[in-house]
C-alpha cells in the first residue's frame, strides 16, 4: 500500500466516511465581508465535516472565492469566526492555517522541478523530502517525473503535481479554487473522478468552488449554492437537484420547466383548461397564483393515449439530439399553448417514433410537481 493511503489510515482519519463524533473539521460563524460599500459576503455559516467533500457552487461575483480565500486567511473577514478542528483560527494569519491549496491557474513555479515543487514547503531532511515527493507522484499517478520542469508537463499533470504539493504537509483541510476550469472537458471529467477518488481515500476534508453545477453533482458529498454573497441552500447533490429550495438553486442546477397556475379550492392548480393535482399542496395557497416546477426528465411521453391523472395531449415542437438523450419541446394547446421540454433517452424516443406535428399524450405526475410562490419552494 503506499505509504501516504497508510499513514491515513493509522492517523484514522475517516476514509469514505466522513467523520462521525468528532469536531467539525471547519465552522464558519457568521462571516461578512465587504469591499468599500459593497457587500460581498452576508451572514455565512457553514460547518463541515472531518472528511467531507464541500463545493461553494455559484455564479461569478457570488463570492464563493472570496469565502475560500478568507477559509485560507489570504483575505480577513469584517466579522465572522473561523475555526478549524475546534480552534479559532479567525484571527490567524495564513501560515498557522492547517490547509493545502490548488489555485485555477497552476501556480507551479516554473523554474522549479516538480520535485522541487512538491517539496517546496517541507521541512526537514532532504532524504525524507525525496521519498515524501516519490510518494505523491506515485499517488498522483506520475511517478517519475520528479526531474521534469513545469513546462514539460500537460495542463492536467501540472494540476495533479499542484495537488501533490497541496497535500505534501498532511494538511488537515483541502482548498481547491476552481482546479479544472482550466482544462478541457477529457481531461476535466477524468481529473474529476480521480481527485474525488483520492479525497475518499485520504479522506481529506476538501473544499472546492466551481461554477460548474456538473462538477459540484458529481464530486460534492454537499453543495452549497450561493447567490450575492448569501448561501441559498445546502444539501446533498440528490436534494439540491430534486429539492430545490428555491427558485435560484432549481434555475441554476440542472433544467427546469416553470408553469404558472392558480390553486383551485379542490387543492389542484389549474393552467388554462387542465387541472393538475400536485402532491402537498398547502390549502392556505387557495386562490393564489403559483408556479409549478418539473424537471425535463420527469415528464413522460406516452406512445397512445389512456387518460390518467395529469395526462393531456401535446404537439411535438422539436427534438434536440444532446448526445445521450434527446429535448423534445411540446406545445400544449390546454395550458395556454405553454412550451413544455422533456428529455428522453434514444431508445425511448425510437420506441415513441415520432414525427414533427404529431400529437403526443404526454403526463406530469403529481409527485414529480414542486410548487413555488414567488422565491421560496411551498413546504407543505
Ligand atoms: N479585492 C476586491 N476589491 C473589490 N471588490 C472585490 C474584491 N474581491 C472581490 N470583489 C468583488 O466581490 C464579489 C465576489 O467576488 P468573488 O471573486 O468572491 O466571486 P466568485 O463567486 O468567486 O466569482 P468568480 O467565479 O467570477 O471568481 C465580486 O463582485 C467581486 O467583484
Amino acid at each position: 500500500m503506499n505509504r501516504i493511503l497508510e499513514q491515513a489510515l493509522n492517523e484514522g482519519q475517516t476514509v469514505n466516511q466522513p467523520g462521525v463524533g468528532v469536531p467539525d473539521a471547519l465552522s464558519l460563524n457568521q462571516i461578512n465581508k465587504s469591499f468599500g460599500s459593497f457587500n460581498a459576503l452576508n451572514d455565512i455559516n457553514l460547518n463541515v465535516k472531518k472528511g467531507e467533500f464541500v463545493c461553494l457552487l455559484g455564479p461569478s461575483g457570488c463570492g464563493k472565492t472570496t469565502l475560500l480565500r478568507i477559509i485560507a486567511g489570504l483575505e480577513s473577514a469584517n466579522a465572522g469566526q473561523i475555526v478549524m478542528l475546534g480552534r479559532d483560527v479567525t484571527l490567524q494569519p495564513a501560515a498557522k492555517r492547517d490547509y493545502g491549496i490548488v489555485f485555477q491557474s497552476y501556480a507551479l513555479f516554473p523554474n522549479l522541478t516538480v520535485a522541487e515543487n512538491i517539496a517546496y514547503g517541507l521541512k526537514g531532511r532532504s532524504q525524507d523530502k525525496q521519498t515524501r515527493v516519490r510518494d505523491l507522484l506515485a499517488l498522483i499517478g506520475l511517478s517519475g517525473i520528479e526531474t521534469k520542469f513545469p513546462g514539460q508537463l500537460s495542463g492536467g499533470q501540472q494540476q495533479r503535481v499542484a495537488l501533490a504539493r497541496a497535500l505534501a504537509t498532511s494538511p488537515g483541510l483541502l482548498l481547491l479554487d476552481e482546479p479544472l476550469s482550466a482544462l478541457d472537458a477529457r481531461v476535466r471529467e477524468h481529473l474529476r473522478r480521480e481527485i474525488r477518488a483520492l479525497q475518499q481515500r485520504l479522506g481529506i476534508t476538501t473544499i472546492m468552488v466551481t461554477h460548474d453545477q456538473e462538477e459540484a453533482l458529481t464530486m460534492a458529498d454537499r453543495i452549497v449554492v450561493m447567490n450575492h454573497g448569501h448561501i441559498e441552500q445546502i444539501g446533498t447533490p440528490d436534494d439540491i437537484y430534486a429539492m430545490p429550495q428555491s427558485r435560484f438553486v432549481a434555475e441554476f442546477v440542472g433544467r427546469a420547466n416553470w408553469l404558472a397556475g392558480e390553486v383551485q379550492p379542490h387543492g389542484t392548480v389549474r393552467i388554462g383548461d387542465t387541472q393538475l393535482w400536485v402532491n402537498k399542496l398547502p390549502p392556505l395557497l387557495e386562490g393564489r397564483t403559483v408556479t409549478l416546477f418539473i424537471r425535463p426528465e420527469a415528464v413522460v411521453l406516452h406512445a397512445h393515449w389512456q387518460g390518467g391523472e395529469n395526462t393531456m395531449l401535446a404537439h411535438l415542437g422539436g427534438v434536440e439530439s444532446l448526445g445521450g438523450f434527446c429535448r423534445v419541446s411540446l406545445i400544449v394547446p390546454a395550458m395556454n399553448n405553454l412550451t413544455l421540454i422533456a428529455d428522453v433517452s434514444r431508445t425511448e424516443l425510437a420506441t415513441l417514433n415520432l414525427q414533427a406535428g404529431q400529437r403526443v399524450p404526454v403526463s406530469l405526475p403529481p409527485h414529480a410537481l414542486r410548487v413555488f410562490t414567488d422565491e421560496a419552494q411551498v413546504k407543505a
